[in-house]
């Protein structure tokens, strides 16, 4: 078992930067001798420096990381840059250190694109950011560029992905020297179009700097992250900081909520507007013509008659928005919707996204299980909505609480779900570092104010996981939220090795459902 971040996917042949060069350009002060040394990498930890990495400490929310200074040494950094006070810190490792005067992460991005050489990246760059939905719209986005005869990278909560290189992401949004040796890499192998999606930690922390998206898209909000943001209004804010010059050209905005439609009014770039509703107005509209447990049909309808009819494999209402955002945003890139139909089979996107909505049971057959990344009170209403209009059994809703994130959004996600399913199953998650039983006595209050549900409650997930299956006829649905493509469990700083996919899977031949 391993507790390390994944190492980033980088240039295959980097190139060298003369630390002098780097000095002069960011105008970084030293006491040291650093002359003759170059860098051909940045990283922020210790855990992703490899030989000739520039070692970036930032003061943390515990440590500093000029602290780990003599570490980064040990793993090949040429140099240490930081601000003065890791500079005090660092004074005694055998390292070179390069000051700066400005925070370090108000430089960073710039400082990891001048020596990833990634300041004149050409490759057309589409950032996706809102509460839900993120991860779905940059499949949809990558299989509609390769559709168009594009070559394409991508990076999303579940993965980075460059040609056949692929590594399991740690966050969802890289810390820009990450970021950056992915997009050199992506330079290097000849990609034409990168989608990304952008978080508000992204923007917050200045993750991004250093990239100028062509097209950025915001499809939604609702409560997330109220750890990190204090409020709601902060967190909007930080969304709306991808929606200035520095970061994008122009922007496509759903504006079927009120936080949509304030994104549109208060964005510092040009945009254009989706509507999912009629009633709504906007510049282009879309409309849901079928929907089933496979898949939703819908019809796009935009300016100067443009007209995309086509179909998403996946259930619900909002995965059409998502395709349809993930159409107009190609659009404004200059890539015609006729372009992008010319590479389907008679509209059919033949997206695969890694653990949202993903069925797990055999095509065909029931029972249907779904398993989800879905985590917040928005996503949970969206899927159950979704469920309403196309399940023709019950429902069985089963998920547990992240411990050590925002806890107020904890008895919403326990009312929503009880109020949307037949039978409510409260099970473990990552419990971290709280009481597991008081996380699931929190969702289980919330549950009891929704009604409907029976509620069940299993501490653990593989055998909620069996009973949610011997419940199930073959008519039901069960949905699985939490999970979605992750591989491991948080214990108390532990990651156990588990997999919601495999088990249900496991589950599922045990009860003679799946060969
Ligand atoms: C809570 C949080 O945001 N932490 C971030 C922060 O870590 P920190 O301030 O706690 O760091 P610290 O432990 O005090 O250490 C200080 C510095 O020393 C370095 N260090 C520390 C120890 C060591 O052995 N070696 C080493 O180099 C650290 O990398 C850090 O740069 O700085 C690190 C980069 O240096 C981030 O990777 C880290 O993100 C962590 C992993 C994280 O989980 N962030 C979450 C909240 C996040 O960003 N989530 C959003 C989710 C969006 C969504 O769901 O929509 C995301 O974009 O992923
Ligand atoms: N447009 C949407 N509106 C509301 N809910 C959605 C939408 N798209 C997807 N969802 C729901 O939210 C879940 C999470 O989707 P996804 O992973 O694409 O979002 P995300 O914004 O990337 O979240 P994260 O950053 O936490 O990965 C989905 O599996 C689905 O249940």
């Amino acid at each position: 078992m391993s507790t390390d971040p994944a190492p980033g996917i980088r240039p295959r042949r980097p190139r060298a930067v003369p630390l002098e060069r780097v000095a002069e350009r960011f105008a970084l002060v030293s006491a040291d001798e650093f002359s003759g040394r170059e860098a051909t990498g940045v990283a922020l930890s210790t855990r992703d420096v490899v030989a000739g990495d520039l070692y970036v400490g930032v003061p943390g929310a515990r440590r500093h990381g000029a602290e780990f200074a003599e570490r980064a040494r040990e793993s090949g950094a040429v140099a240490l840059l930081t601000d003065a006070a890791g500079a005090e810190i660092a004074a005694d490792a055998d390292l070179p250190v390069l000051v700066t005067n400005d925070p370090v992460r108000e430089i960073l991005g710039e400082v990891a694109a001048f020596v990833f050489g990634t300041d004149d990246f050409s490759a057309l760059t589409f950032g996706v950011t809102g509460t839900n939905g993120k991860t779905s719209v940059v499949y949809l986005l990558d299989v509609l560029l390769r559709a168009a005869g594009l070559k394409t990278g991508l990076s999303s909560t579940a993965e980075r992905r460059v040609g056949d290189s692929v590594v399991t992401s740690t966050l969802t949004s890289p810390e820009s020297p990450e970021l950056h040796g992915l997009l050199a890499r992506m330079s290097e192998e000849g990609v034409e179009a990168v989608s990304l999606e952008v978080s508000a930690h992204a923007t917050a922390r200045r993750r991004i700097d250093g990239v100028t998206f062509d097209v950025v898209a915001f499809n939604n909000f609702s409560q997330d992250h109220l750890d990190d943001f204090g409020d709601l209004e902060t967190y909007f804010a930080a969304k709306q900081q991808l929606f200035t010059p520095g970061h994008a050209q122009r922007g496509v905005v759903v504006v079927d909520s009120p936080h949509g439609v304030r994104m549109a009014r208060e964005s510092r770039i040009p945009i254009v507007t989706l509507a999912t509703e009629y009633g709504h107005e906007a510049d282009w509209h879309m409309a849901v013509t079928r929907q089933d447990l496979d898949g939703v049909s819908f019809v796009l309808q935009g300016p100067e008659s443009v007209r995309f009819t086509g179909r998403v494999p996946v259930f619900g209402r909002f995965m059409a928005e998502n395709a349809a955002l993930a159409l107009i945003m190609l659009h404004e890139a200059g890539i015609s919707i006729e372009r992008v139909a010319a590479g389907l089979d008679r509209g059919l996107i033949p997206v695969y996204i890694p653990g949202r909505l993903e069925r797990v049971s055999a095509e065909g057959t029931g029972p249907h299980f779904y398993v989800d990344y879905g985590h917040t009170p928005g996503s949970f209403s969206a899927m159950l909505d979704a469920l309403d209009e196309v399940a023709t059994g019950r429902v069985i809703f089963m998920f547990g609480a992240d411990g050590d994130r925002d806890t107020t959004k904890r008895e919403e996600m326990g009312r929503i779900a009880a109020a949307g399913s037949d039978v409510l199953i409260i099970c473990d998650y990552h419990p971290r570092t709280e009481d597991p039983a008081a996380i699931r006595a929190q969702l289980i209050a919330g549950a009891r104010a929704g009604g409907r549900a029976e509620i069940i409650e299993i501490p653990d997930p593989r055998t909620a996981v069996r009973e949610a299956v011997s419940l199930a006829g073959p008519e039901d649905v069960i949905l699985y939220a939490g999970p979605g493509h992750e591989d491991y469990q948080e214990v108390d700083g532990q990651q156990l090795p588990y997999s919601a996919r495999e088990e249900v899977r496991g589950a599922l031949r045990e009860a003679g459902l799946l060969s």
